[in-house]
């Protein structure tokens, strides 16, 4: 008696729903065959679950991985507050190998889906600019770290609360985020100094703007100099989201609502 599972089966006793993140088709239909419900949550849904939240980036931080996913359950009604949910993940490779419980409580919800899933912009739009800015971040311009500050969606509105600081490099032009002859423009003009403003569908309108945004009702932790006040502040004022690449420590950070809602280390990915 008191084995070893005996012990860990507490883990995953008498749970609401389970979470199944990026599971093999084997396991997910071994699960299936036992009869439970599960929620799949991956980037693709490889395994046609009836229930499923998809991950627009991988998510290295497990935390962030399971806060996106028990937010975008809840966000389907899926999952609700006071619930015990149980979150099968791989944390070191990509066979399952860890079992994590998380009762829902509001501490959990960061804004993390929301982020992605009901701002302005297309999820793909911000998921794309995230992928420029993780890259930037691991690869520098020219081997050197660079800063930048991307803006995106409301973009109208934006513009408005803005003022160029010299000639807008896209003012003709029609490109989009995504596109990887756009991506290797947006890493070169990166050294400008402002923002790149995207609209919501990830058409860059500009590079080089200065925010002028109130700054009041922005809640951002101290330490974070004028780039990432500017770029909170924004979301504050307009519906647009930023995302921003650190000069100096390197991460990448994303604001809505006037609000810090996601931390990624770029030499993570
Ligand atoms: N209001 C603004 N609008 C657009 N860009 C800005 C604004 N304020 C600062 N920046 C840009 O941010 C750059 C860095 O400024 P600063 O060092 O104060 O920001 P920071 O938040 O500390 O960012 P980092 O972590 O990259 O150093 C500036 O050179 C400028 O290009
Ligand atoms: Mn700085």
């Amino acid at each position: 008696m008191g084995s070893l599972t005996d012990q860990l089966a507490s883990l995953v006793e008498d749970a609401d729903v389970v979470l199944l993140f990026s599971p093999s088709t084997s396991f997910y239909t071994r699960f299936e065959e036992m009869g439970s419900a599960a929620v799949v949550v991956a980037a693709e849904n490889a395994v046609d679950a009836e229930e499923f939240v998809e991950l627009p980036l991988p998510f290295e931080n497990v935390r962030d991985r399971i806060r996106f996913g028990i937010e975008g359950a809840m966000d389907a009604d899926l999952v609700d507050e006071g619930d015990e949910v149980v979150c099968v993940v791989s944390i070191f490779g990509d066979a399952t190998d860890a079992v994590v419980r998380v009762g829902v409580d509001s501490t959990i919800h960061t804004g993390i889906y929301d982020l992605f899933v009901n701002s302005r912009a297309d999820p793909g739009v911000i998921r794309d600019v995230f992928e420029v800015a993780i890259e930037l971040g691991q690869k520098g311009q020219k081997g050197k770290p660079v800063g930048a500050l991307f803006v995106v969606g409301d973009a109208g509105k934006v513009m408005n609360k803005s003022r160029s600081l010299s000639y807008n490099p896209f003012e003709k032009s029609h490109v989009y985020v995504g596109d990887p002859i756009v991506n290797v423009m947006l890493k070169e003009f990166s050294r400008l100094d402002g923002a790149f403003i995207v609209s919501d569908s990830g058409k860059i309108v500009s590079a080089y703007r200065y925010l002028e945004p109130a700054a009041e009702g922005v809640d951002i932790p101290k330490g974070l100099g004028a780039r990432h006040m500017a770029g909170g502040a924004i979301t504050r004022d307009t519906n647009a989201i930023a995302i921003v690449l650190s000069e100096s420590d390197g991460l990448v950070r994303a604001f809505k609502g006037g609000r810090l809602i996601l931390e990624v280390d770029p030499e993570e990915y």
